[in-house]
């Protein structure tokens, strides 16, 4: 048996939550068009049977992380801590990059660049001169006098930066090859080699479910011996209930545009989960199923966003409330009586305090502190 961590990391919106879904089979993470979705770390356990001849039996644990990309607030900050805490437990790391994006910036002229420049600041990890790179492309628009490097160059360095310093063998994955014409697809490959030391380059599409095997084995073959991390039918690290949490910040994320997505946070405050139905055997037509009641607080920032949140008589509230109602329901399956209401938290992200209390791990401490005979007091 193989066990191991492999850690997913890239750009916001490279797709790794659609990756990670797609490899577990459920919905471990939830997933927009926005990019920034994903704020923690999160866990998805995959089992991959042994192939004769070709690898032993494995669990996979792979930790989906926040877009890379520079911090600008404090949660921004806690975003790329996730993804240092993600690479520190690790065995094998996957470095996604969106190859839809890359054509089609390559379209537009922003990518037609020689090899040679692209490789320039690969390696310029840090904040600061990530930071300085964007002021100088900034300046190169206005006035084309120095040398421009491809967007995408820019994009991807800082993530490059962060997986060349590492021990472990690290796969380029190519997403979403199911927008880009095959043709394209092995010159960008070639490009990619070149750039970096990488395993492998793996393209993939997490939608069709295109080359998720041929990762899979790779991943394998990398693996050390070891048993489980966790037991074979858990699919991932979340307790429910901030996968609760989760799925209505995916309706606010779908239902809202502008900075509202970017400004709310969500926290459950009440979970009962059902009592157990007294036993009617001669009760007659189908049986109900039982009820959790669920109460959350959206966080958000201004009144403003508020007012958004809430709609005009509570209806955009309201369509938030049903559409992950339906979600939470077919996670929980059970049927769920959702109340939801807004709180107004100043500029919280840019609070330590209040970021460090959305985390789930940090919510699960604290929980488990208020609950009677849990912890040390036993
Ligand atoms: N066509 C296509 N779209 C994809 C694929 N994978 C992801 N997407 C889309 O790309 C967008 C971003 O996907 P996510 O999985 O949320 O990306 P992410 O990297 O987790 O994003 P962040 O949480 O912002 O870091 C969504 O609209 C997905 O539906 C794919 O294989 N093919």
């Amino acid at each position: 048996m193989r066990s191991g961590f492999v850690a997913i990391l890239g750009r916001p919106n490279a797709g790794k939550s659609t990756l990670l879904n797609a490899l577990t089979g459920e919905k471990v993470a939830i997933v927009t068009a926005k990019p920034q979705t994903t704020r923690n770390r999160i866990a998805g356990v995959v089992e991959v049977p042994a192939r004769k001849g070709k690898h032993p039996a494995a669990q996979i644990v792979f930790v989906d992380t926040p877009g890379v990309h520079k911090p600008g607030s404090q949660l921004d900050r806690r975003m790329l801590q996730e993804v240092y805490e993600a690479l520190e437990t690790r065995d094998v790391v996957l470095a996604l990059v969106d190859a839809s994006r890359r054509v089609k910036l390559q379209e537009q002229g922003t990518g037609n660049r020689e090899q040679g420049t692209e490789e320039q600041g690969v390696g310029s990890t840090h904040e600061g001169e990530e930071g300085q790179h964007i002021l100088l492309s900034a300046q190169d628009n206005k006035s084309q006098k120095r040398e421009k490097k491809p967007s995408w160059a820019s994009e991807d360095e800082f993530l490059f930066g962060l997986v060349r310093k590492l021990d472990c063998p690290v796969f380029l994955v190519l997403t979403k090859i199911d927008l880009v014409p095959k043709d394209q697809l092995l010159p960008m490959i070639d490009a990619l080699m070149k750039q970096y030391n990488f395993a492998e380059v793996i393209p993939v599409s997490a939608r069709k479910k295109d080359g998720l095997d041929r990762l899979l084995a790779r991943i394998v073959e990398k693996l050390p011996e070891g048993e489980r991390y966790f037991p074979k039918d858990q699919y991932t690290d979340q307790p429910t209930r901030f996968m609760v949490a989760e799925l209505i910040r995916e309706r606010v994320l779908v239902e809202t545009g502008e900075e509202v997505p970017y400004a709310s946070a969500v926290v459950i405050e009440r979970f009962e989960e059902p009592q157990p139905e007294p036993v009617t055997p001669k009760k007659k037509g189908p049986q109900r199923l039982p009820l959790t009641r669920i109460a959350a607080a959206i966080y958000c920032e201004r009144d403003g966003q508020k007012a958004i949140l809430i709609g005009k008589g509570g209806s955009k509230l309201k369509e938030i409330g049903t559409g992950a109602r339906k979600q939470i329901e077919s996670l929980l399956g059970t049927r769920v009586y959702l109340e939801l209401h807004v709180i107004v938290e100043p500029g919280w992200r840019e609070s330590k305090r209040f970021v460090e209390e959305l985390d789930w791990r940090n919510q699960l401490e604290r929980l488990a502190e208020k609950t009677p005979g849990s912890g040390d007091d036993e």
